[in-house]
């Protein structure tokens, strides 16, 4: 047995100590040849094609298209041939779906014609000693086929693939939340500029509380714009489209966002615009958005000091040098983002806004008035939404949400009290919320939203009333001082006439008294 191995062994050591040899000691040209016309050789002998699709492409910003497809369509072809699988869960949480695991191999049948798929990963350089895969790391699929088949699997087999896989992750997609990551995450472990979760919101446009008709409108614009595509290409503009929410707090901004996702079935991705530290890092985000999604940053106003940024700062008062903490807070915001107005702009509305299509930029803010004008003109937000007090068509839908009440002998008083005071929905939804198990919730509940509501009137009443009095107040200090002013103003007139008079008599008498009349 030792005497049958012993032959084959050392005809391997001798053919690697050739080549070795051969490696070492042949000049470089000669080497070439020689390795080009063994290629020639192999490729004559081995009369098979192989096709390499890269996970990400050289300049890592996005996932290729092709590699993404080629997964998706594999997960249904393949995942009843290949014997090592990566589960993940998808749509609503509740299937599952399976992939082929690295370096697995399946095969797969075109029009009778046989050919591989194998998926690969290429080892990292460095070396380190890590539960998670390096940076360096890279995955791939290679498609091997029999040459006299390459017309047809370059073209129709692989147009078939990306078709069916492009299909298959329509069929499967769970929508999802985005948000940014911090770039210092932005290498490692999957490098991933944006974390997921799913998305499940429960917000439709039925269940929002306001006006019906700008509620349609609304409807009707977001619809109109999914279904536009050839329109965009027509007039020569990206498909996109800006909305700005504005309002006070609770009065659904948030909600309208979730509610226009579901009605589309997009993405969203929650912008943090305070984590991006520049406006290459906030393009490189962009990039990596996908399509049918959209793009939200909540409270505009307070993300960035885009009202201030393109004037000149403003000086430090006194005050804001003696405190420490606000100190330290001013540098901090220094250091914190140098995403500019012009960057966002750019993004918003530029040349690098036109990469992926069919997309929604939403702003929402509670101050609209606090924003640069350049940042909301049409064209860049192309409906402005005002999301207002609750009104009584409003409170008519919570009534039905919450109480499942189409009308009640409370409504009549419930309309003059909404007529008369502010009051936003979330906080008319609280009280519509049944707060006991027994009784008549429906009554209960709208006796609690008229205690409310008349609580808010007086508070209102009360608060304005004290306006009044400081506004008045302040009136008759200005007033005061005023008259203050005018009086020191004529004293001193006086004062100086009755000066400039007794110098005249003074002169008067000097005169006189030199004898000059
Ligand atoms: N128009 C509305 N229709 C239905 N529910 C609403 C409406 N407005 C507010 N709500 C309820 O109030 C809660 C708060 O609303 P939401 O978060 O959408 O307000 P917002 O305008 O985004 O406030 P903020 O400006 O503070 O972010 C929601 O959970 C929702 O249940
Ligand atoms: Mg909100």
């Amino acid at each position: 047995m030792g005497e049958m191995w012993a032959k084959p062994g050392s005809l391997v050591a001798g053919a690697m100590f050739l080549w070795v040899m051969f490696q070492q000691y042949t000049p470089h040209q000669f080497r070439s040849y020689i390795e080009k016309y063994s290629q020639k050789l192999v490729s004559f002998v081995y009369p098979y094609i192989q096709i390499t699709f890269q996970e990400f492409s050289e300049d890592r910003f996005k996932r290729s298209e092709a590699y993404v497809a080629i997964e998706n369509y594999l997960s249904v072809n393949a995942s009843t041939r290949a014997k090592r699988l990566k589960a993940d869960v998808i749509k609503d949480s509740q299937s599952l779906v399976l992939s082929m695991d690295d370096r697995e191999e399946v095969t797969d049948e075109f029009k009778g014609v046989k050919l591989w798929w194998a998926s690969h990963k290429n080892p990292p350089k460095t070396q380190t000693f890590s539960f998670y895969p390096a940076a360096d790391e890279k995955r791939f699929y290679k498609l091997t086929f029999h040459k006299n088949h390459r017309e047809m699997f370059v073209g129709s087999y692989l147009n078939h693939v990306m078709k069916e896989g492009k299909a298959i992750e329509v069929r499967n997609r769970q929508r999802k939340l985005y948000t940014n990551n911090p770039s210092d995450k932005w290498h490692g472990y999957r490098r991933t500029l944006w974390s997921h979760v799913a998305f499940e919101h429960p917000a439709r446009f039925e269940t929002l509380a306001m006006e019906p008709k700008k509620k349609e409108e609304i409807v009707n614009d977001l619809t109109i714009f999914s279904r536009r595509k050839e329109y965009y290409s027509k007039i020569g503009k990206a498909w996109k489209r800006g909305y700005l929410l504005y309002g006070p707090p609770g009065t659904g901004k948030s909600t309208m966002i979730a509610a226009m996702a579901n009605l589309l079935d997009y993405d969203i991705y929650d912008l943090e615009l305070t984590s991006v530290k520049s406006n290459t890092e906030l393009r490189m985000l962009l990039i990596e958005t996908r399509n049918k999604s959209i793009i939200v940053i909540e409270d505009i106003d307070c993300s960035l000091d885009l009202t201030g940024q393109r004037k000149k700062k403003k000086e430090t008062n006194e005050e804001e040098k003696k405190d420490p903490i606000r100190k330290m807070e001013k540098e901090g915001e220094s250091k914190e983002s140098k995403v500019t107005l012009s960057g966002l702009l750019n993004v918003i509305d530029g040349l690098w806004s036109t990469c992926g299509e069919e997309r929604l930029i939403i702003f929402t803010t509670n101050y609209v008035e606090k924003l640069d004008p350049a940042l909301i003109r049409r064209g860049r937000m192309d409906k402005h939404i005002e999301l207002s007090y609750c009104c009584f068509e409003a409170f008519k839908v919570l009534a039905k949400n919450y109480l499942d009440l189409d009308s009640h002998h409370l409504f009549a008083s419930i309309r003059r009290l909404l007529e008369e005071t502010n009051m936003t929905p979330a906080d008319v939804a609280e009280n519509l919320m049944p707060k006991s198990v027994t009784g008549d919730p429906g009554t209960t509940c709208l006796e609690s939203l008229i205690q409310a509501l008349e609580t808010a009137k007086e508070e209102a009443r009360v608060k304005a009333e004290k306006e009044a009095k400081e506004k008045e107040e302040e009136e008759e200090r200005l007033k005061g001082e005023k008259e203050g002013k005018e009086k020191e103003a004529t004293a001193g007139e006086v004062k100086e006439k009755e000066a400039s008079g007794e110098k005249e008599k003074q002169n008067g008498v000097a005169v006189k008294e030199n004898g000059v009349v």
